[in-house]
């Protein structure tokens, strides 16, 4: 299997989260990895528009955060055109628009986010737009379907209406459907069952098209025999923000081959904590000590003294004013053997999710005359 480049390319990149994947995350997660590739949470384009008086508070990061991709949610052509223009000049290196958030609040009200996937004219209509204002790569974010629109089949139609369509040649694909029956977001992430066999044909049946692979990877052991498997890129999401160390640890080195840097977790939190105190109150009450020590909160997952170090985390929040007194009132009960270790070896595989994925493949794609007028006649 070939193996795609590994210099600049989203073998692996951190999954857009709203709420958790701000600036201050991904602060943490670039100290921990070079190489990753970063997404941005979810903007809108009309909060792009309406506070365009306002943009760095939204759009600015840092250089160090490169690469990074911006995510942009909508389901007006014109918002999403200004947004992506007024999105242009701060060099993101990419432009990835969501397809795949069941949110009531963003497929209900906003009706856009999952339920776009069952109007893909308008989805290539959007990407068009957001190519045609700007020069980085686009993308899509997709689930494997809607509702009962959930066969193989439905999806190729929706991912060649959109290639057909507009110049997206990336989607990343949330292996799993959603059900926009109002279950609740996080249960959209854990009721409807992984179909990895979905992803795989996907790159069996398109490939002239990039796909990269996300949903229920856990470990760097996962993210290896996925692109073993043939995969683009693998995205991670919940296991990166909850063990950022045990993962993100390890993927300069296990996924990109580079040299182990010897970073280790005191040098993380020394350059966090210079960041967090140099960020600490900037909009007045925001953010505030909590804001920026949330990232750090899965830094020791599974060492000694971990469960001691966030109770006391808990405590201090309300009393300390920096994050330099919050780490000097907090680390004690970490020893100082954890905060000194280097990233240790990988575990080894406990599971293959892939294994013998290519026997489960579903029958090829088969594009009837309905698609090919349908891509026609618009
Ligand atoms: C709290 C939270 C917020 C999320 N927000 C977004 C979002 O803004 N945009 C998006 O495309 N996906 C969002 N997701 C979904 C993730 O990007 C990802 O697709 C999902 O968690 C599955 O990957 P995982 O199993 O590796 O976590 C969110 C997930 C979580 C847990």
């Amino acid at each position: 299997m070939s193996m795609p480049d590994r210099d600049f390319s989203p073998l692996f990149s951190i999954a857009p989260m709203m709420d958790w994947t701000d600036h201050h995350y991904r602060t943490l997660a670039r100290l921990i990895s070079k190489h990753a590739w970063l997404y941005t949470e979810m903007l809108a384009a009309e909060t792009i528009v309406y506070q365009k008086d306002n943009l760095d508070r939204f759009l600015a990061f840092s250089q160090e955060q490169h690469p990074i991709v911006l995510q942009i949610g909508g389901n007006n052509l014109e918002n999403i055109a200004t947004a992506t223009e007024l999105a242009n000049p701060y060099g993101y290196d990419g432009i990835n628009f969501n397809c795949g958030c069941p949110s009531p609040r963003v497929v209900g009200r906003g009706c856009f986010g999952a339920r776009l996937m069952l109007d893909p004219k308008f989805v290539g209509e959007a990407m068009s737009v957001i190519a045609s204002k700007t020069n980085c790569p686009v993308s899509v974010k997709c689930r494997i379907g809607v509702d009962d629109q959930d066969s193989y089949n439905e999806l190729c139609d929706f991912i060649y209406k959109v290639s057909a369509l507009s110049p997206t040649r990336h989607f990343i694909i949330h292996s799993r459907k959603a059900l926009l029956n109002g279950i609740s977001p996080a249960d959209n992430r854990k009721i409807p069952p992984l179909k990895y066999e979905y992803y795989f044909a996907l790159l069996r049946d398109f490939p002239d098209l990039k796909f990269t692979i996300n949903g229920g990877i856990n470990s760097i052991d996962e993210v290896n025999a996925a692109l073993h498997e043939g995969a683009y890129g693998v995205m991670v999401g919940r296991a990166a923000y909850n063990y950022p160390w045990s993962l993100l640890g390890h993927v300069d080195t296990a996924v990109y081959g580079v040299p182990n840097s010897g970073v280790t977790r005191r040098q993380v939190l020394e350059k966090y904590q210079a960041y967090g105190d140099s960020v600490l109150w900037r909009d007045g009450k925001k953010p505030n000590v909590r804001d920026i020590v949330k990232p750090l909160l899965g830094l020791f997952h599974s060492e000694p003294g971990n469960s001691l170090w966030k109770r006391k985390a808990d405590a201090a929040f309300r009393t300390c004013s920096t994050i330099k007194s919050f780490l000097e009132e907090t680390l004690d009960d970490i020893p100082d053997y954890v905060l000194d270790a280097t990233v240790a070896e990988p575990l080894g595989a406990s599971r293959n999710p892939f294994a013998g994925i290519q026997d489960i493949l579903p029958p090829p794609y088969k594009r009837n005359m309905q698609e090919l007028m349908y891509v026609y006649s618009v």
